[in-house]
């Protein structure tokens, strides 16, 4: 049995998170997560945890908003994954944005850069994205 902070895995809260592919055309924009951060100097899906009164998109237009000063207009399920990290458990909601309304760029200091598909591919990412990955890969 793992014990994290006293509590054993099952006792832990659930970490709710909404996280935006965006995509347009060949391209995919990615966000550096800060150093400090959990899973710090790995590229993301841009996105956040979702408070308790908010719906999975309304999160996501929420976190957009604040991480990248854009407004997501369209966006669709795209997959939803359960990750034990050593520290906590995350679930994460993967949404497909395909339009959105701004210019993006890194409002919280963070590097923020398009990619193709193939360049996203060689990236570093936090380790509960591999199956979103691959995914994309093969999908997108
Ligand atoms: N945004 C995002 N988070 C991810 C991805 N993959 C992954 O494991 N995570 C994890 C890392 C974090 O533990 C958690 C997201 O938390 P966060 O730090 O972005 O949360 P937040 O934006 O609400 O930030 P804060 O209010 O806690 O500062 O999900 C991903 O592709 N995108
Ligand atoms: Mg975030």
């Amino acid at each position: 049995m793992t014990i994290v902070n006293g509590k054993t895995k099952t006792e832990q809260k659930v970490i709710r998170v909404a996280a935006a592919i965006i995509q347009q055309g060949d391209r995919f924009l990615l966000s550096k997560r800060l150093d400090h951060l959990h899973q710090g100097g790995k590229w993301e899906f841009p996105g956040g945890k979702i408070e308790s009164t908010e719906s999975v998109a309304t999160a996501l237009v929420r976190e957009l908003q604040e991480e990248l000063g854009i407004t997501a207009t369209h966006q669709s399920d795209f997959h939803e994954l359960v990750f034990d990290y050593p520290e906590k458990r995350v679930q994460l909601y993967f949404q497909l944005v395909t339009e959105f309304n701004g210019e993006p760029e890194g409002k919280e200091g963070q590097a923020v850069q398009w990619f193709s598909k193939r360049e996203l591919l060689t990236l570093p990412f936090p380790d509960a994205n591999k199956p979103v990955l691959a995914m994309l890969e093969t999908q997108l």
